[in-house]
């Protein structure tokens, strides 16, 4: 059971093709069952487990976890809807020397087990399985998902069946999609991988703690990075976004606009159409309060022929061609609705959107969210899942972009600057607790660093 920070992510035919790899399934399902029986039994105390059985490889998985656990004199029962119909799946059954009770008139136990579906759910659950599901589970102290939370699918973070909501799940072999994309993953409570030895490579992993570039005795503010915010129609946004990027570890920001105040460290300079030719600036922010008149589409204009590294963000991505070259390195920060008018509507899953998005526009995307996903036009991805909910509010955009903008003046290239940076506000949002503001985080930008 170990944490999937920085670990590949793979679909159910990649999942599948590294099963093949491998070659032994029954040993597989053995380290799998054997791995579900462990947490369990750390997790459980004295209290007794009941295991809810599938038809597939998931319940297989199932019966070997329950016969491990009773081997070990833990107290645990077994519940199922349908006998298994996989050859693996009937060999576990049939070392389960206990009843089976059916699913319909199961006791309920403390400790509940989710061994029904996992990556080989193709349509919704029959409804009254379902019912007896949430029943068992509103009556556990505890539900353990075996891979997936059964109804859930793999790929592409949809729910097919809402499960209860899981206290833990257990991944197989691999993170799937689907333990990090919404509103799957919501289903999944804390997510921890039990390995089974197939190092399978993908270009999708989950975000893991970056390689910031810290100061050194021959760093000075312009080799830390110097930033230069673009303002606009609403000053308070870039601002934001620009004590974000100092906040993040910019050596100099430089805030072009209108607005005064502090802090003291934020420097003030009007907007002028030479204000990018410093070539000391090593990151333009724009959009953020940029406003989508005139003068935005102007400074925008002015920002792309500029040449600097570029994080477009808010209004600014409503002004942007998607399909223009591009003549520097770019980092879009796109919400749902942003891509939906920038790259079109489509019901393809958050991670393809991005990688496509990212190609199509040959820049690095942060498609942000609850479940954020960065892609390269490389088709590289990460995914940042388990940020916190109360980032919802206004202005936390502002900081991300100007935490990036931070990043990537810092030297970092594009896809580990926005990685950095998601990383960065997800770990300081967790600090801010609860009905923090945008502000706050801020704030806690420095003391995640
Ligand atoms: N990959 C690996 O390395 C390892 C994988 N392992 C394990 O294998 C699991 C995948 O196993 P799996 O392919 O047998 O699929 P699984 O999810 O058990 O169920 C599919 C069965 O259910 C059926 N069915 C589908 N939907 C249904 C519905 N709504 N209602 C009713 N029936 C439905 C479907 O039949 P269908 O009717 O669709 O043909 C099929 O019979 C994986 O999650 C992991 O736990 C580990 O053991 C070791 C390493
Ligand atoms: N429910 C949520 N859980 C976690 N993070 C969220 C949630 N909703 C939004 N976020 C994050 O909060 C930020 C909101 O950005 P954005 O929508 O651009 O807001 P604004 O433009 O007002 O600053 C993004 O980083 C996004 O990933
Ligand atoms: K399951």
């Amino acid at each position: 059971m170990i944490p999937i920070d920085g670990h590949p992510i793979l679909t159910a035919a990649t999942m599948r093709a590294a099963e093949q790899a491998h070659g032994n399934l029954s040993a597989l399902m053995a380290q799998a069952g054997a791995g579900v029986a462990t947490a369990a039994r750390r997790l459980a105390g004295a209290s007794e487990v009941l295991v809810l059985c599938g038809p597939g490889n998931n319940g297989g998985d199932g019966y070997v976890a329950a016969v491990e656990l009773h081997v070990a004199g833990h107290p645990v029962r077994v519940a199922a809807a349908t006998e298994p119909r996989t050859d693996l799946a009937r060999a576990a059954r049939a070392r389960w020397t206990g009843p089976v009770e059916p699913l319909a008139t199961a006791r309920p136990a403390p400790i509940l087990i989710d061994a029904l579906f996992g990556t080989g759910l193709s349509r919704p659950l029959d409804a009254v399985h379902a019912m007896h599901f949430h029943r068992l589970a509103a009556a556990a102290r505890l539900t353990i998902a075996v891979d997936l939370p059964s109804g859930v699918t793999t790929d592409d973070g949809r729910v097919l069946t809402e499960p209860p909501r899981c206290h833990l799940t257990l991944a197989l072999g691999a993170v799937k999609p689907s333990h990090l994309l919404q509103p799957a993953a919501r289903y999944a409570g804390h997510v921890r991988l039990i390995d089974l030895g197939l190092s399978p490579a993908s270009v999708a992993t989950v975000i893991a703690r970056p390689a910031f570039r810290d100061p050194g005795p021959d760093t000075h503010k312009y080799s830390r990075g110097m930033v230069a915010l673009v303002g606009g129609a609403m000053p308070g946004a870039s601002e934001l976004a620009s004590i974000a990027a100092l906040r993040a570890g910019a050596g100099y920001v430089l805030h072009l606009g209108d607005g005064t105040g502090p802090p003291h460290a934020l420097v003030r300079r009007p907007w002028s159409a030479g204000a990018l030719t410093d070539p000391r600036i090593g990151a333009v922010v724009i959009g953020p309060g940029l406003g989508r008149d005139d003068t935005a589409r102007d400074r925008l204009a002015t920002a792309l022929a500029s040449g600097r590294p570029l994080v477009i963000d808010g209004d600014a991505l409503h002004l942007l061609d998607a399909d223009a070259p591009r003549s520097a390195q770019t980092i879009l920060t796109p919400h749902a609705g942003e891509i939906d008018a920038l790259f079109g509507k489509s019901t393809a899953s958050k991670i393809d959107r991005a990688r496509v998005a990212a190609a199509r526009a040959d820049v690095v995307v942060i498609f942000k969210g609850p479940d954020t996903v960065i892609a390269a036009p490389d088709s590289r991805v990460t995914v940042s899942a388990d940020a916190s909910d109360w980032l919802s509010a206004a202005g936390t955009g502002d900081v991300l972009a100007g935490a990036t903008g931070a990043m990537l003046a810092s030297g970092l290239p594009p896809f580990e600057a926005a990685t950095a940076a998601v990383w960065l506000h997800r770990e300081a949002a967790r600090l801010c607790g609860r009905s923090f503001i945008a502000d706050d985080l801020v704030g806690a930008l420095s003391r995640v660093r």
